[in-house]
């Protein structure tokens, strides 16, 4: 790398996170700013800052917080007419900036950080972050103890991991990229996540060759006599997202439901649990509202035995965790769990998993070899050697009975019309959180609109332009 001369990156850092202040005070003169200055650069980070604010008329106290503060950092502040001031000023702060700790942080905030980022929290000033929000940590987004609540993180020169996945991300608030001219040398992601124009170009659309059965014919093998609903959910998003065509097999109950939901779909009412005289396709949904008894385990195993991907959910995921052996075929496999489906599958805690969804996911992938789409606040997805996909559309409005077999339904569509399990899950999963957005529109929604919304979202990424 070409060397820069020393200090440059910590002054574009500071000027890039001053003018983010400044949009967010309004007016700089006369406002009360209050850094939180650790011992390191994320410390001298805030006091370039605030020399900046200092230099435009706002009154700026530095609390300092460790054993050292950054020098250069701290006599640039008192030279622009700053002051070191004591913790009592954060309470009458109009702004705080967070610089305790950024990616250099290991472990829980200790005393005093921690202690002075519940101040903060309290305080009635906004507060930006410097990197990351202290407490947070940046590789993983896990939260160990306190952690300061941003209004807006002003991260340097590349997306954290730590911002993008909760619980770090919930504490992060509108996060502002600050290019300091890294560029190429940033080091090859471990996460990432799709645009709308990166959707729109994995998204297939009919040519003027296709016909219903070339655009991708999907199965589904869902709903029993108990959870007829997900049946007919998971065929509406399968219909929504793109499927040319979409065969329904079950029993009598779900698909009586289907068939008068859904005239457009092919049902095959089950005698047995087999799906070999159903006709072809080129995927399957396997699995919400299925039951657990032995038809269904059978009728699992049928589906498995096919050579197309198949995509696992809900009660499939409780057969397959109860038999592992099901996973075994060469086809691909996509499984889509919450939390606790997956902490069956691994064998593991459900805090645990909610705490550092990111190491979960890559472990599950890794040790069943298949691709998995973790569901929840923030969901991701991960494929062995490809980054973690995280998921930036959704809504918390999401959180409401069925809106999962309505995401398996559009998530089977896609790979049904030739999609990698990789991408399946990734675009499926952006466009029923888009889809989720727009059916709230800020109230709650129920798990059919979020189905009739995918066109609007299919529309929404079209237009998004480059
Ligand atoms: N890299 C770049 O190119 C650029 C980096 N930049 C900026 O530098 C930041 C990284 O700076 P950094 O490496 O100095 O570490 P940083 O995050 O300030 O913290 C380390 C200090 O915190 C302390 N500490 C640690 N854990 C703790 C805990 N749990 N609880 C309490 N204290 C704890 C620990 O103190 P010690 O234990 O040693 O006393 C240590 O000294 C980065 O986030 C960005 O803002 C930009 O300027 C642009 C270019
Ligand atoms: N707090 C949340 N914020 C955003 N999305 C959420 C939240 N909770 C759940 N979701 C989303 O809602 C859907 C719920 O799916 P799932 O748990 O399978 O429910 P169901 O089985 O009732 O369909 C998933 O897509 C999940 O990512
Ligand atoms: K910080």
């Amino acid at each position: 790398m070409a060397r820069l001369p020393e200090g440059t990156l910590m002054q574009r850092a500071a000027t890039g996170l001053a003018a983010v202040c400044a949009d967010l005070l309004g007016r700089v003169y006369g406002r009360r700013v209050v850094l939180l200055v650790g011992s390191g650069d994320n410390g001298g980070d805030a006091l370039y800052a605030g020399e900046r604010l200092a230099r435009r008329g706002a009154w700026v106290g530095a609390v300092t917080a460790g054993a050292r503060t950054h020098e250069a950092g701290l006599r640039a502040l008192l030279e622009a007419g700053g002051r070191v001031v004591d913790r009592s000023a954060i309470a009458e702060a109009d702004l705080i900036i967070d610089g305790l700790v950024g990616i250099g942080a290991s472990g829980a905030l200790r005393e005093p950080y921690a202690g002075l980022a519940e101040e903060a929290n309290a305080a009635r000033g906004a507060i930006v972050a410097v990197d990351v929000p202290s407490g947070v940590d940046a590789s993983s987004g896990r939260v160990a103890g306190a952690a300061v609540r941003a209004r807006v993180t002003v991260t340097m020169g590349a997306y954290k991991t730590g911002l993008l996945v909760d619980p770090g991300a919930a504490v992060a608030g509108e996060v502002e990229l600050v290019d300091i001219g890294l560029g190429a040398y940033l080091p090859d992601p471990d996460v990432a996540a799709l645009t709308a124009n990166d959707v729109d170009d994995l998204l297939p659309r009919p040519g003027k060759e296709s016909d219903k059965y070339r655009r991708g014919v999907l199965g589904v093998a869902a709903g029993g006599d108990v959870f007829t609903g997900a049946a007919v959910l998971a065929v509406g998003g399968a219909l929504r997202g793109g499927a040319g065509m979409v065969r329904y097999a079950g029993r009598r109950a779900p698909a009586d439901q289907v068939r008068a939901h859904w005239p457009e779909a092919v049902v095959t009412l089950l005698d047995e649990p087999s799906v070999e005289h159903v006709g072809r396709v080129q995927a399957w949904v396997l699995g919400p509202g299925l039951g657990v008894d032995r038809w269904a385990h059978e009728l699992a195993a049928s589906v498995l035995a096919s050579n197309v991907p198949v995509l696992i959910d809900a009660d499939g995921l409780t057969l397959v965790a109860e038999d592992r052996g099901l996973l075994r075929r060469e086809a691909p496999v996509l499984i889509t769990p919450h939390a606790g489906e997956l902490a069956r599958l691994l064998r593991a805690d459900r805090d645990d998993i909610e705490a550092a969804r990111l190491d979960h996911v890559r472990r599950a992938a890794a040790e069943l070899g298949v691709t998995v789409l973790l569901k929840g606040s923030t969901t991701v997805v991960a494929e062995d050697a490809r980054p973690v996909r995280v998921n930036t559309t959704g809504t918390s409005w999401l959180a409401a009975g069925g809106t999962g077999d309505v995401l398996s339904g559009v998530a089977g569509a896609l790979l049904a019309q030739g999609l990698s399990c990789y991408d399946a899950a990734s675009c499926g999963a952006f466009l029923h959180g888009l889809a989720g957005r727009l059916a709230a529109d800020g109230a709650p929604l129920a798990a059919a609109d979020v189905a009739a919304a995918v066109p609007a979202a299919i529309r929404a990424v079209t237009s998004a332009g480059p």
